[in-house]
């Protein structure tokens, strides 16, 4: 007791007081969520036309998936932890000596789109870490297959020998060379800065020329590497190329000291048996590094995510080797952090709310998901759940087998090449039950989920000073590859047999299954997106109003209120000057921005239009909300109607796309004026009707009655009742109250049963048929005569009405 006491903490955790507000708020919301689906789907029930049958249910449609997003979303809001570490305490607790050895991966996959250089600057920056150097292990998995790629690393491990001592002497915090020379001169500086631009030049020459001269070959070692890139050695197509370019104990920097260990690994491709990409690659880098040095701990890295922090290890040790911590705790997630995103992040790339906010959020739950780069594993993960071993298939890859053999011996070097072959999991659990998981293009996701759902608990780490930073896509067509792809790879997960709804919920509970439910199902999002950027709008153009009308004047007043501050805000100058920069690009002729450039076009011909109407004495109430969306859409729309009429420079929208979309919006908008929208609705959720007091009051003219409707014969279904009877009543007498005392009066109290399901008023004899009908009221036994009726009924109620305004008026002035 005493001990634990006298021992400085590692890391704490307070409740956040928000909780309390977030679940009542979640519970006052949800009431607001479930009364709008109702009467939602009372309006679906009531509707009177096919058209308007459709378009509510379609409404209702989207709401539901927006609910359900809402609903997931408020998952992570649960429960909020705030978490902190101490690792300035660490040496207070444990020595050096006892830290656990740690393997780096870091991948890359293409020495054209990622440049050798960034992977060499990532590479340098862990190498860097304030940690013992040998108990470090950099691997570096080259899926591109290059020769230039292994190049660059031949030339950052000779740098590495003055860049490591230079940021221990000077205590570098900013230990990317690239990053640190941008920002820090001094006469200090000069000569390592001299070093790393001439590597930088040397390698740069051999990228770009695509070829080196054997003078850059500088001993045997390296030719033999380099020999392997035969004629027939392709990106899809070669051996394995595993190149040990430094080693612990072996390798020292100038001062004498160890260098961490550097290798370099190109797994073996052949277009015969699938690669998984990264997942794959990450696999055999776990068999290789198990083979040669088996850390216990791992830290996954992309090749553009660079350390931005020294004493990263420190925090996530505060963890990882807190005996008090749970021992199902399976990684530490550092949030993904970006540099050179412009200020206004205009391709909304930081994802603030997936990498802070939510995992800050399932950090007071099981814990956050992975993202793929930024993450400590126990590297028993791997292998089953906490209390279900999965045990590979040789001895020599079990989490807990000690490699007793220096790296460079030939047996290890010969079983990492054979655990590098691209036939070495056929036939085994990796992918599946070991390992990285394979099916989902968002491995990293999928690969969380799963290793939570067998018991894992993770935990998220989130310093002041970002751990890690990466580059972020720069033009448009790059962040909607990205999210194309990822929205592909969440969605696999979504209906794949371990569905979070179904098997996500079984095995880790309601609460956590859900946020992961709310991923996996988040390209849906594009489905009520995609419907309330084209149905308003269109139903606008015919004057058809399809939302709810805000009753009260007050509420209609606040509404409006918001809602124009909300539109002026982004109209302001200083919004305008930012989409002024033309900072988008849209030069690329992709078939993703006609969806883009159409919702735009419609939009703005809507909202004009609508605005239009309106003026010219339409109906302002039930259109304002379609008006509100549009013009929301056309703000939000501002840099696309630049990129198409505007800008002169490189990135605007090619003409292409400018026409199919421009076509596209007008055989919308064609299709739509066919529809004739005038038989509406009646439930006073359809204020169109206001409009139009003269078509009300004269029944004759209820316009499209079905066919089938003879006057003369009683109603025989709930549409001819309300088209022809309702339509009796005008808008303002069309409240439950007095369409009670109506139907009271037509029918009497007890032969009008009140249809509570219709919610329209509507007498229950008019909707379960004649015999019925007859039974209750039976001198009403026509259309024509209960029409007939019910205009007297109203008429009289008018009367009355009136009789009573006037006398209250008289008092008044008395
Ligand atoms: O066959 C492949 C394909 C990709 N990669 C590497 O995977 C990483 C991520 O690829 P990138 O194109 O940069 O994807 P992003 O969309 O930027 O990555 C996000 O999404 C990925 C998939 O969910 C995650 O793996 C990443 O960690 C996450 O940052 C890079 O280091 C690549 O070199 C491979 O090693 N082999
Ligand atoms: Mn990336």
């Amino acid at each position: 007791m005493e001990a634990t006491a006298a021992k400085p903490p590692l890391h704490g955790l307070t409740f956040s007081r928000a909780t309390v507000a977030n679940r009542a708020f979640a519970a006052i919301y949800t009431c607001a969520v479930l009364a709008l689906l109702y009467q939602h789907a009372l309006t679906v029930l009531n509707s009177t036309t096919f058209l308007s049958f459709s378009l509510f249910l379609t409404f209702l449609f989207a709401d539901l998936l927006l609910g359900f997003m809402w609903a997931t979303g408020q998952c992570f809001r649960m429960q909020l932890v705030h978490c902190h570490v101490f690792p300035e305490n660490l040496l207070k607790v444990t020595r050096e000596e006892d830290f656990p050895a740690m393997d780096v991966f870091i991948c890359t996959a293409d020495p054209d789109k990622e440049p050798p250089m960034s992977v060499v600057n990532t590479a340098l920056s862990v190498m860097a870490y304030d940690y013992p150097a040998e108990k470090l292990s950099v691997y570096v998995s080259d899926d591109g297959g290059s020769a230039l790629t292994l190049f660059a690393f031949v030339e950052a491990a000779k740098f590495g020998s003055h860049w490591l001592p230079f940021c221990r002497r000077n205590k570098v915090v900013e230990r990317c060379p690239e990053a640190y020379f941008r920002s820090y001169r001094s006469n200090e500086t000069k000569k390592i800065k001299v070093m790393y631009e001439s590597m930088k030049e040397r390698v740069e020459n051999v990228v770009y020329s695509e070829k080196f001269t054997d003078d850059y070959i500088t001993n045997e070692q390296e030719r033999q590497a380099f020999n392997k890139w035969t004629q027939g050695f392709t990106r899809q197509e070669h051996p394995t190329v595993i190149q040990v370019l430094l080693e612990i104990g072996k390798d020292r920097d100038v001062t004498g000291q160890s260098m961490p260990n550097l290798i370099y690994v190109s797994r073996q491709k052949s277009k015969t048996s699938p690669h998984h990409f990264k997942a794959g690659a990450q696999n055999a880098l776990l068999r290789v590094s198990a083979v040669l040095t088996n850390a216990p701990i791992i830290l996954t890295l992309d090749c553009d995510m660079y350390s931005n922090d020294p004493q990263t290890p420190y925090s996530m040790l505060c963890y990882l080797f807190d005996t008090t911590m749970t021992p199902e705790l399976g990684y530490v997630q550092f949030p993904q952090r970006f540099c050179g995103l412009n200020k206004n992040d205009i391709y909304a790339c930081e994802l603030r709310r997936v990498y802070l906010i939510n995992s800050a959020g399932l950090n007071g739950l099981a814990g956050p998901n992975h993202v793929g780069t930024g993450c400590f594993f126990s590297r028993r993960v791997f292998f089953g759940g906490p209390s279900s071993f999965v045990s590979p298939e040789i001895p020599e890859l079990r989490p807990d087998h000690v490699v007793k053999m220096p790296i460079q011996a030939q047996s290890i070097l010969a079983m990492a090449h054979q655990v590098a072959d691209c036939k070495y999991e056929d036939q085994t659990n990796w992918g599946s039950k070991m390992g990285f998981r394979y099916g989902s293009l968002v491995e990293d996701f999928y690969t969380g989920y799963r290793l939570q759902c067998e018991g894992w608990r993770s935990v998220f780490c989130h310093p002041n000073r970002p751990a890690f930073l990466g580059n972020a896509p720069i033009t448009l067509n790059d962040a909607l590859n990205q999210i194309k792809r990822c929205s592909v790879g969440l969605l696999e997960v979504g209906i794949s047999k371990y569905s979070p709804l179904t098997f996500g919920v079984r095995a880790m509970g309601p609460i956590m299954g859900h946020c992961y439910a709310n991923y996996a199902f988040w390209p849906i999002w594009s489905i009520p997106l995609t419907m309330y950027a084209f149905l308003p709008q269109l139903a606008l153009v015919n004057g058809l109003s399809i939302f709810l009308k805000i009753e009260l004047l007050t509420n209609r007043l606040g509404i409006a209120k918001n809602g124009f501050n909300l539109t002026s805000k982004v109209l302001d100058g200083e919004q305008s000057k930012r989409y002024d920069q033309g900072t988008f690009e849209f030069e690329v002729e992709s078939p993703m921005f006609v969806p883009l450039s159409t919702a735009a076009i419609v939009n703005l011909i809507s909202f004009f239009g609508g605005l239009v109407g309106v003026f010219r004495g339409g109906d302002f109430d039930g259109l304002f909300v379609q008006i509100f969306v549009a013009g929301f859409v056309v703000v939000n729309c501002w840099p696309i109607y630049e990129a198409m009429v505007l800008r002169t420079d490189k990135g605007r929208m090619p003409t292409k796309t400018i026409l199919i979309s421009t076509f596209l919006a007008w055989a919308l908008y064609s299709a739509a004026s066919h529809i004739d929208p005038t038989p509406r609705p009646l439930e006073d959720t359809h204020p169109s009707h206001m409009t139009q007091p003269s078509q009300a009051t004269q029944p004759s003219q209820a316009p499209h009655l079905p066919q089938s409707t003879d006057s003369t014969q009683p109603p025989s279904n709930e549409t001819e009742f309300n088209q022809k009877v309702l339509a009796e009543i005008p808008e303002s007498l069309q409240t439950t109250e007095v369409r009670d005392k109506i139907f009271h009066k037509v029918f009497g109290e007890d032969g009008h049963g009140y249809c509570k399901t219709y919610g329209a008023g509507v007498p229950r004899s008019a909707v379960y048929g004649q015999s019925s009908y007859l039974s209750h009221a039976s001198s009403f036994s026509t259309l024509n005569e209960i029409t007939r009726q019910v205009r007297e009924a109203t008429q009289e109620i008018e009367q009355r009405l009136s009789i009573e305004i006037e006398q209250w008026l008289s008092s008044e002035i008395e």
